[in-house]
């Protein structure tokens, strides 16, 4: 670890003990003008984070901590197009998927916008034609209904911003298939008519074992009931491994290219984002890509004070290092977005979920923490539980429009919006045993009765949240809040001392299972597998033999 880092760490470290906030109840009696210094906004996103612990000296101290990281330096040299992923010897530049046409940003010299641009262009051409009718299938009737076989990256963007952008929606039908368990895609083209059904291929690699299983099985389900020659007309594939796709026989029109330097979980932004722009249009989408281009503009030039994407990460390390917390919960009030956390759980933990530094060495810190969320007000009613008065301490970060779409419903909406921030209040509060004391009494219960049911009653409060706030949600404003947290995974990246960028931890898994396959279909004894795996292989294997 560079020692400027070391010692920024341990300076917080030392103030966490000695003078940051310990009471948050006070801190606000104290100085109810936290609420609006800590606190940042772009436009109408704001984002207050004035309910987590920290004071005008623990804010000090992390901008200090993003200097010894050279957050700033590693931002800019991401935006230019070094070769920052360095396990794999790519740039990173998801950025350059949403920059404008004008802008110049070059991998070997080469500029990569003009490529961006044409095939942004080419999704557009096929994306209005599907929508307008004018792309057809093999017997000529318009598409009603596009399946999306992909998974991870080449899922989860497109499923999670489909979800979320429903009141935009006015294309044919979107269904997703991820999973290889055969339910998924029989529970999904079960009810389709293959003549009016488009099958994307998404893979960045086309390897994906998955998603190639899946795509066969869709192949067979377009083929048995419309020949052959109906696969150029049904099928469209999005993948950087070009020569892979020529293989699957499609139409040449239909086939939708990316690079190597879009990960696979920033890839939304790319030929990955088709199925979401035949959903709600090219123009939405190019909204879209506005929202994201705002963020990156605002990470690029804010100060680190008024930095979103760089205070968000400060915030992450500081509950993460400093105050040890071992998870974050992602809580969007807004039921469309119910799949952002698990969107955010690859962004994150496939990210920063790690053991080894940029450069080999072990880790001295502890990496990203888990993420994980559900909406409100819907965990209220299951986990919230754990988050009020659990024996471990869960930043939450909370997310809330200040308009629904549904503007019929406004009452719905401000019932939502109260239940938001009457959280962030109660975690923040508490409640002490003499308030449940006095509490019980008042509402009638006995001396003993009350001081029988206090401690039970009794929140600790102190309980850090971070509260996103943002007009509606809009494509875009989908599109800057999910680069806000992009670049913030980014940021603590750099505290880490991790590469963000690659994903090696998926591989043994993959390799493992790929070797087990002949055991599983008893055509191998599996030697050099352990005990416990084979003898679970064989139990599978005598119950599948009985049918
Ligand atoms: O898009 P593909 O190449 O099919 O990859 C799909 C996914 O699978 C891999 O296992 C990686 O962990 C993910 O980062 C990736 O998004």
């Amino acid at each position: 670890m560079n020692p400027a880092l070391q010692t920024a760490l341990s300076e917080l470290k030392s103030h966490h003990t000695d003078a940051a906030v310990k009471d948050l109840r006070a801190a606000f009696a104290a100085d109810p003008g936290r609420a609006t210094r800590f606190a940042a906004g772009l436009d109408d996103l704001r984002m207050d984070y004035s309910k987590c612990a920290v004071n005008d000296e623990t804010m000090r101290l992390l901008a200090e901590l993003a200097a010894s990281s050279k957050v700033e330096a590693r931002r800019d040299a991401m935006f230019a197009g070094e070769a920052i992923n360095s396990t794999e010897g790519r740039s990173v530049l998801h950025t350059a998927l949403r920059a404008g046409k004008d802008a110049d940003i070059r991998v070997d010299g080469e500029s990569v916008v003009p490529g961006v641009h044409a095939v942004l262009d080419a999704m557009a051409a096929f994306a209005e034609g599907v929508r307008g009718g004018t792309l057809c299938g093999a017997t000529g009737k318009p598409f009603t209904d596009v399946v999306n076989i992909g998974i991870g990256g080449s899922d989860l963007g497109p499923v999670m911003a489909t979800l979320a952008l429903a009141p935009y929606h006015d294309g044919p039908r979107l269904h997703f298939v991820s999973n290889v368990d055969g339910a998924h895609i029989t529970d999904t083209l079960s009810g389709l008519d293959p003549e009016t059904t488009l099958i994307i291929i998404a893979s960045k690699t086309f390897t994906t074992i998955e998603t190639m299983t899946n795509a066969a099985t869709a192949r067979e389900f377009i083929v048995s009931q419309l020949g052959e020659a109906a696969v150029a007309k049904h099928f469209a594939a999005v993948s950087t491994a070009l020569d892979k796709v020529a293989a699957f026989g499609l139409n040449e029109t239909r086939v939708f290219g990316f690079w190597d330097w879009v990960g696979g979980r920033y890839s939304l932004w790319s030929a990955i984002g088709l199925p979401l722009m035949i959903a709600i249009g090219s123009e939405a989408f190019g909204e879209f890509l506005a929202g994201a281009r705002a963020m990156d503009t605002h990470f690029k030039n804010a100060p680190v004070a008024e930095n979103l994407p760089i205070l968000l990460g400060l915030l992450g390390i500081w509950h993460r290092l400093i105050c040890n917390h071992p998870s974050r919960a992602i809580i969007p009030y807004e039921q469309r977005l119910s799949r952002f956390p698990a969107y955010l759980q690859q962004l994150d933990m496939e990210s920063n979920g790690k053991s080894v530094g940029i450069d080999g060495q072990p880790l001295e810190t502890a990496s990203g923490p888990i993420v994980w969320g559900e909406p409100g007000t819907n965990g209220q009613h299951a986990f919230f539980q754990l988050l009020h008065q659990g024996s471990d301490v869960i930043p939450v970060e909370f997310m809330i429009a200040a308009n629904g779409h549904e503007t019929q419903l406004a009452h719905q909406h401000e019932l939502l919006i109260a239940n938001c921030l009457a959280q962030s209040e109660a975690l923040m509060r508490g409640r002490t045993t003499q308030e449940a004391h006095a509490q019980l009494i008042s509402a009638g219960a006995s001396e003993a009765e009350a001081a029988r049911l206090a401690p039970h009653k009794t929140f600790s409060g102190n309980r850090p949240s971070i509260t996103i706030v943002y007009d509606r949600l809009t494509p875009f404003a989908l599109g800057r809040l999910i680069a806000l947290y992009e670049h913030r995974v980014f940021v603590e990246a750099q505290v880490f001392g991790i590469n963000a960028f690659d994903q090696w931890g998926v591989e043994l898994g993959k390799e493992l299972a790929t070797a087990l396959l002949p055991v599983v279909k008893g055509e191998s004894t599996g030697e050099g597998h352990d005990a416990s795996t084979l003898s679970l292989a064989k139990t599978i294997l005598a119950m599948r033999e009985k049918g």
